[in-house]
């Protein structure tokens, strides 16, 4: 008889208490009732992000870095910042960082993942810095080729003036299997602080990173054809990562102050004191 533990959703890890099941999370159709700020993100988000704003701010934020700060400074400055994107958090960024690295470290997780979970999203910093929350936050996509169906509110691509260029090019610009990290995608806070991080943490804690916001293709099981070997293995850890992410969102506040010294000690682990912005 097959057993069916293996067939309980992958999203109920062990460690979430959560009174919120996990099919209420990322429910957009009952945000588009409650919180209509939602959508309009969306909207200006699959208008703006062409090629050549992605390249744009590639050349901008990525290759030449300037503003020292430490890991937890920039997570301070977080505590003041809202994602508009987000229908299952209000909450600040610090308060999400903790809640996830908190969730990877209830579950055992090694040192990497948890420091991975308290920082994936404190790229966020771009939007402190002046840039629209549309190029910061929200999922990603590939840019440059034709857009999954399957990405959200995929009917706001219409008016995207890349639809008509890559609109009917399934690997557009790219070659079939090119890998992940070949491909251009929607400019954000993912891609910003892959390259922050790039010099001190192991290849699998850059590539959760990098592609933690690329829903389509890590639970919509889409884009599969840009994917290379490495690509395969390394799904596994974005995959897990991404339970603690999303459902940590319903667990309680975290006490900032008593967890701080914990993480100092981690992040001490991995960076230097101060890093490039
Ligand atoms: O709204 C959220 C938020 O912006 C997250 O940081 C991002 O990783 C998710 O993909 C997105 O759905
Ligand atoms: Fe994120
Ligand atoms: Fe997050």
């Amino acid at each position: 008889m097959r057993n069916l533990t293996n067939l309980l959703p992958e999203a109920s890890p062990a460690w979430s208490k959560t009174k919120k099941p996990p099919t209420e999370f990322r429910d957009y159709t009952k945000a588009d009732t409650t919180q209509p700020t939602i959508s309009e993100f969306y909207r200006q988000n699959h208008l703006h992000q062409t090629l050549d704003h992605v390249l744009a701010q590639k050349a901008k934020y990525c290759d030449h870095r300037t503003t020292p700060m430490g890991i937890w400074q920039v997570l301070e400055i977080l505590d003041q910042f809202v994602d508009e994107s987000d229908p299952d958090t209000e909450m600040s960024q610090i308060m999400h960082s903790l809640q996830s690295a908190e969730a990877a470290r209830k579950d055992g997780q090694p040192r990497w993942m948890i420091l991975t979970a308290l920082i994936h999203d404190i790229g966020k910093w771009l939007a402190v810095c002046g840039e629209p929350q549309w190029t910061v936050v929200g999922d990603t996509f590939p840019v440059g080729c034709q857009i999954s169906p399957k990405v959200v509110y995929y009917p706001f691509f219409s008016s995207n003036p890349d639809t008509a260029v890559y609109g009917d090019s399934k690997y557009g610009i790219y070659a079939p299997h090119c890998g992940l990290n070949n491909l251009h995608m929607s400019f954000g806070h993912d891609e910003y602080l892959y390259h922050v991080c790039k010099d001190y943490l192991p290849k699998e804690a850059l590539y959760v990173i990098r592609f933690h916001s690329f829903y389509s293709w890590h639970t919509g099981g889409e884009y599969t054809w840009f994917m290379d070997e490495e690509d395969h293995r390394m799904m596994k850890w974005v995959k897990q990562f991404n339970q603690y992410d999303l459902y940590s969102k319903a667990e309680e506040t975290p006490n900032v102050e008593a967890l701080k010294p914990y993480y100092l000690e981690l992040i001490d682990e991995f960076f230097p004191k101060v890093i490039q912005w």
